[in-house]
């Protein structure tokens, strides 16, 4: 058995996986695999036994990614898992933007005694909203989350402008070609009557939405924000609600700047809490740890090139590398030098990491022992794992 440990209420769907392939989900020593979701793994002690994080969801932001990827663990996440769950509060959170829904059913339920339907009828008017139709949207980050929220408000008759820099060719292919591109982000913010922040919480997006872009807005304007917390600076959008510079905002994020605010509607990280986008994340998250955990494949990885090879030899050797010149050379050297064919090799970087893949047919155990002390001792060389097919981990 291979111990996974797991934090938060991981769905049944990617446990049950997880059990039914050999994997001991609660035997939490010496863990091969860590599953979680919000848990902040910057406050954990990570076993040296660990090779592989996955995040059942999008945002990493609560996993210490540099310092595993020193230490050769792979780290994963699960992209477009939960998109249609935040997609859908997302559009309900636009509605709530529009209309005075919470308060009109707080007063529908303090109306009591007497004529109740007359009371509501002749006080309604205070509860009067405004239509989404004909309405401008901007979207920023038009990912997994940010694409969706963007097509759907155009059959909701908004007129949608977009920005991001960063668009894979993936999602560009998911957008509506009647969504407008802003060429800059401030392009979006002034023409916009709502706003909606779908990026991720990284350095370059701390306090992506400060004083100075919320000046930018239309002062009718509503911003959403079902991102992350720390992405809109929440004491600048209070102040700029406070100085009616800034209509309404809504949050998945509570933070006690906010509380109390007629202005502001908070919500508890709930965006992703469906019953379906819990089991989608879970299972995908399952089967790219088991997947890597047993074949070396790397499928999803926000840390480490992706990989993804049919296993159709005896044996792989996976390695980890610095993505440095002559690596392939070195290593393909070394696998020639002890008598070891190679039958297919893979690599690829990203960054400053790169992930070798090998595959190999005759491979005596004397030779698999070697592979894994000498391969590591190659300067750059991260971390080296064998396997054996079918799917037997034989390393470490
Ligand atoms: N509230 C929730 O429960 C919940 C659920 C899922 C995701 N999220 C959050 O939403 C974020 C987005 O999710 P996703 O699945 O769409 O991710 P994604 O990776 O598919 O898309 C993010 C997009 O943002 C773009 N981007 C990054 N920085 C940008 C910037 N400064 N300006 C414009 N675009 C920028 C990227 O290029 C990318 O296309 C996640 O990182 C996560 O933090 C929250
Ligand atoms: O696990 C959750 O409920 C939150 C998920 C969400 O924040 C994400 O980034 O995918």
């Amino acid at each position: 058995m291979t111990n996974i440990k797991t934090y938060n209420a991981i769905s049944g769907k990617g446990l049950d996986y997880l059990s039914q392939h050999g994997y001991d989900i609660n035997a939490q020593d010496s863990p091969k695999g860590i599953l979680l979701r919000s848990q902040n793994l910057f406050d954990e002690v990570i076993p040296d036994t660990v090779r592989a994080v996955v995040r059942s969801g999008a945002g990493f932001n609560n996993i210490p990614v540099a310092d595993l990827s020193k230490r050769g663990i792979v780290v994963f996440n699960t992209p477009g898992g939960n998109a249609n769950a935040v997609k859908e509060l997302t559009i309900a959170s636009l509605i709530l933007a529009a209309r005075p829904v919470v308060g009109a059913i707080k007063f529908a339920n303090q109306t009591r005694g007497g004529d109740v339907s007359l009371r509501t009828e002749s006080n309604k008017g205070g509860y009067r909203g405004t239509e989404l139709a004909g309405k401008t949207l901007g979207v920023i980050g038009l990912g997994n989350v940010g694409s969706k929220v963007a097509n759907t408000a155009l059959a909701l008759d908004m007129d949608v402008i977009g920005y991001d820099p960063g668009l894979n060719a993936n999602t560009a292919w998911r957008i509506d070609r009647h969504i407008v591109h802003a060429r800059n982000v401030e392009e979006v913010l002034r023409r916009a009557d709502y706003v909606t922040v779908h990026i991720p919480m990284e350095e370059k997006n701390d306090h992506f939405i400060d004083a100075g872009k919320l000046q930018l807005m239309k002062p009718e304007a509503a911003l959403l924000n079902l991102s992350r917390g720390g992405i809109v600076d929440d004491h600048a959008a209070k102040a700029a609600l406070d100085s009616d510079q800034l209509r309404m905002y809504i949050t998945d994020f509570a933070d006690d700047v906010l509380f109390d605010n007629p202005k502001v509607i908070i919500t508890p990280h709930i965006g992703g809490s469906t019953i379906e986008a819990e089991d989608t994340s879970a299972l995908m998250a399952a089967k790219e740890l088991d997947e890597y955990l047993t074949s070396g494949n790397i499928i999803n990885s926000v840390n480490y090139p992706d990989v993804n090879e049919p296993f159709t030899t005896n044996y792989r050797v996976g390695i980890i590398h610095e993505n440095v010149p002559n690596m392939i050379g070195q290593i393909s050297a070394f696998f020639g030098d002890n008598g070891i064919n190679i039958e297919q090799l893979s690599n690829r970087a990203v960054g400053q990491y790169a992930y070798t893949l090998v595959a190999i047919n005759d491979f005596t155990s004397a030779q698999q022992e070697h592979v894994k002390t000498a391969l590591d001792e190659i300067p750059h060389v991260i971390l080296t794992r064998r396997y054996q097919n079918p799917n037997m981990m034989i390393g470490d």
